[in-house]
Order: C-alpha cells, then sequence, then structure tokens
C-alpha cells in the first residue's frame, strides 16, 4: 500500500512550474529597481570601452540588495558587446589567495585553469598582463565579498598586484569593483590598501515595500503555475521580508511554502503552509544575525537589552563607558576602554542587521542626537544571546 511518504515522493502533481527559480544562484531575467545602480556601474566601465581605464568602484549594500547580480548582468552585458574589456568576476569567499585568485582571472581569459603546482605566481600574472598589453584590452575584476580578503590579510597585496601591473606591464589598463555587504569593512579598506584604490562608492539601499513585492511576484509568475498564491500571502511574505531587510528570506518563504502546500496535496498555497514556512524560517534567522555578531557587538546588544528603553546613542555610550553603570552591572575594564569611534561603528552594524533602528531626535548638539530603537523582543534576543 502506498504511504504518505511514497505519496510525497512520487506525487506527480506539482505547484511549480520551475523551481529553480528559487535557487540562491538563480539569475532573473527581470532585474528589477537597480537603473540607477546599473548605469553607475555602466559609468565607471565606459571609460575602458574607449582605450581607457576602468573606474575603481566599492559596491556597498546589506545581503540580497542585488550587487551580485548586478555585477553579474552588467558584465554580461559588456562582454557581449565589446572585445576591448575583459571582465573577471572573483568569489573571495571561495578564493582569497593570490595565486587562487589570478588563477580565477587566468581561466576567464584562456579558458582553462592553470596547474595548480610548479607553476609559479609570477608566471601567471605575466601571462595575464602580456595578453592584454598585446591585445589593448582592458581588464576589470570584480572582487564580490572582499573582506574575506582581510581575514585572510591579502586585500592589500592582491589590489596592488591588479591596480599597479601598469608600471611593470606599460600600458595595462586595470580597474576593481570590490563588493561589500558588512559596512564594517568601509573603513577596513579605507585603512588598509590607501592610495592605490580610491574607489567611486555605489550604493545598493535596502528595498521598499512595493520594490520587494514587485521582485517576489516576478518570481512567483516565474516559479509556480498561475493562481497559486494569492496576493494577500503576498504581501504577507512581502512585509516578512521587509522586516528582514533581505530579500533571500522572501524567495525562500516562496519555496518552502510551496513545499508545504504541495505535501497537503493543495493546488494552492494557504496561510498555514506560510505559517508553517515563517515559523521554519524565524527560528534559524536571529540566531544566524547574532552568530555573525562580534564580540563589542554583542555586548552593545546586550546592553541595549538591559536599558530596556529607547534611549540615546550618546547616553548608550555612557554607559557602556561606566561613567553610569547599568543597574546591577559591574563596570568591567574593556568596556571602559571602548573608544566613541568604536562604540559608533557597533550601533552602525546592529542598524546594519536591522536588529535595531535609529532615529535622529533633533536634539542634542548641532541636532544629531540619535534615538536607539530595538527592532525585536528583548526576551526573544536574550535567549538567543549565550
Ligand atoms: N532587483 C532584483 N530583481 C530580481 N531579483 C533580485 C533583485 N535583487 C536581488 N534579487 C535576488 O535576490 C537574491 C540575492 O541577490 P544577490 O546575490 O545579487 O545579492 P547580494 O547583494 O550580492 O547579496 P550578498 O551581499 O549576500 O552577497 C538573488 O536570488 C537575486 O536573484
Amino acid at each position: 500500500m502506498p504511504s504518505r511518504v511514497e505519496d510525497i515522493l512520487m506525487g506527480e502533481e506539482t505547484l511549480f512550474k520551475n523551481i529553480t527559480a528559487f535557487n540562491p544562484d538563480y539569475i532573473p531575467e527581470n532585474y528589477l529597481h537597480r537603473e540607477s545602480q546599473m548605469e553607475a556601474l555602466a559609468l565607471c566601465l565606459r571609460p575602458a570601452l574607449k582605450g581607457g581605464k576602468p573606474v575603481n568602484s566599492v559596491v556597498l549594500g546589506s545581503p540580497a540588495t542585488g550587487k551580485t547580480t548586478a555585477i553579474h548582468k552588467i558584465f554580461e552585458m559588456v562582454e557581449g558587446r565589446s572585445e576591448k574589456l575583459v571582465c573577471a568576476y572573483v568569489n573571495c569567499q571561495l578564493y582569497n589567495t593570490r595565486f587562487n585568485i589570478f588563477s580565477q582571472i587566468y581561466q576567464h581569459i584562456f579558458g582553462h585553469i592553470p596547474p595548480e603546482t610548479g607553476v609559479p605566481f609570477s608566471r601567471i600574472y605575466g601571462e595575464i598582463m602580456k595578453k592584454l598589453a598585446n591585445e589593448g584590452k582592458s581588464l576589470v575584476v570584480a572582487l564580490d565579498d572582499i573582506n574575506h580578503l582581510f581575514y585572510s590579510k591579502n586585500a592589500n597585496q592582491i589590489l596592488y598586484d591588479i591596480l599597479r601591473a601598469h608600471e611593470v606591464f606599460p600600458g595595462v589598463r586595470t580597474g576593481v569593483f570590490a563588493i561589500i555587504s558588512d559596512i564594517e569593512f568601509r573603513y577596513m579598506l579605507d585603512k588598509n590598501v590607501g592610495s592605490v584604490f580610491i574607489p567611486q562608492e555605489i550604493v545598493f539601499d535596502p528595498y521598499t515595500f512595493q520594490e520587494i513585492k514587485d521582485i517576489l511576484n516576478d518570481r512567483v509568475k516565474v516559479g509556480f503555475y498561475p493562481s497559486v498564491l494569492s496576493d494577500d500571502l503576498l504581501d504577507e511574505i512581502t512585509e516578512a521580508t521587509l522586516s528582514t531587510g533581505d530579500l533571500r528570506v522572501g524567495i525562500d518563504l516562496l519555496r518552502t511554502s510551496g513545499n508545504f502546500a504541495e505535501a497537503d496535496a493543495s493546488r494552492t498555497i494557504q496561510k498555514q503552509h506560510l505559517e508553517q514556512a515563517m515559523q521554519d524560517f524565524d527560528s534559524h534567522h536571529l540566531q544566524d544575525t547574532i552568530n555573525k555578531l562580534s564580540g563589542d557587538e554583542k555586548n552593545l546588544l546586550r546592553l541595549i537589552i538591559k536599558v530596556d528603553d529607547d534611549m540615546t546613542a550618546g547616553g548608550l555610550f555612557n554607559l557602556l563607558k561606566g561613567e553610569v553603570p547599568p543597574e546591577g552591572k559591574e563596570s568591567d575594564s574593556k568596556r571602559n576602554s571602548i573608544s566613541y569611534a568604536s562604540f559608533d561603528r557597533a550601533l552602525k552594524k546592529l542598524e546594519f542587521v536591522r536588529l535595531i533602528d535609529t532615529r535622529f531626535t533633533g536634539k542634542g548638539v548641532r541636532g544629531n542626537s540619535r534615538l536607539v530603537i530595538l527592532r525585536f523582543d528583548s526576551e526573544e534576543i536574550e535567549k538567543v544571546l549565550d
């Protein structure tokens, strides 16, 4: 007798017209609401198409704001239209040594990866640059998640390798697009890399409610059969996505609620399927966000929870410094030594990952005083904070 498990595995009925539309590496045909960023990227590449040097840029925005997609799209457009510019994309999470990164660039140019052993870095580097010089081509390298090069302390060297190639290979024109999703590394880049890399900044702001809804709706049309998802449920998913600030959440909720509906042999996604998908998600998300914080950022978050009321940034800093220790909390020497710049960076980080909001009050020195507002229930956060 067929079991429910067999039904699930073998059932012919499906709500998904194209389930790959919900995969993390899916590149959407319609890339919506990023015209100004695409134009800014095009302006950086344009000089290279006319025989000049690409303009260096930093592509900055929180996770899932479409940075990687934008780079893939613009590179595809350029390489389809011009022989003058080579566009190489490198994921620095996967490739973070000099050798690995230049092997990726080499592969892009020569169509195959160089041998892993026996070939010195200088030879790969030289072959790349000579080919570019001989063929009169410029090179732009997109270093996605460049923060990983800071962990391996390779950022400086690799940027030098790329950007100062013309000193050894005259006539070679090179540029870098550095992609960052953690605001902390914007400062690191300034501090570490200095004058060789003075980039133009291209910011990918968080999407608005309507923008998220448009993008998700487009995905629904590609991924599901018609009428699988009602507009009301799409609104709910959009709202949940907006509150996390992460478009991947919305795409994931679409996929998981579709799966729950299918397991229920339902022809449409119902509210209970979405609720199941949300429960599944909630338990993982807050934990993930908090796990990724540094010690200082966690300390600040602990303090914000303890205060348990909206407070100004200045007031929080004073508490953190230990000038007015929070009730029942002994001041410790590490806290007392935190500088305002580090405090401000930690605060911006908490806002960036959307654990808090800050709002200008119009009071304080030059009207710059900010109110800090927790975006989650303090008990919920406390449970997760070890
Ligand atoms: N404007 C958009 N239109 C359609 N899909 C989008 C858009 N922006 C983002 N997406 C989708 O959201 C997901 C995340 O996008 P992407 O990987 O480009 O973001 P990212 O900013 O590079 O993220 P991260 O910083 O985490 O690497 C992908 O599935 C992508 O297809």
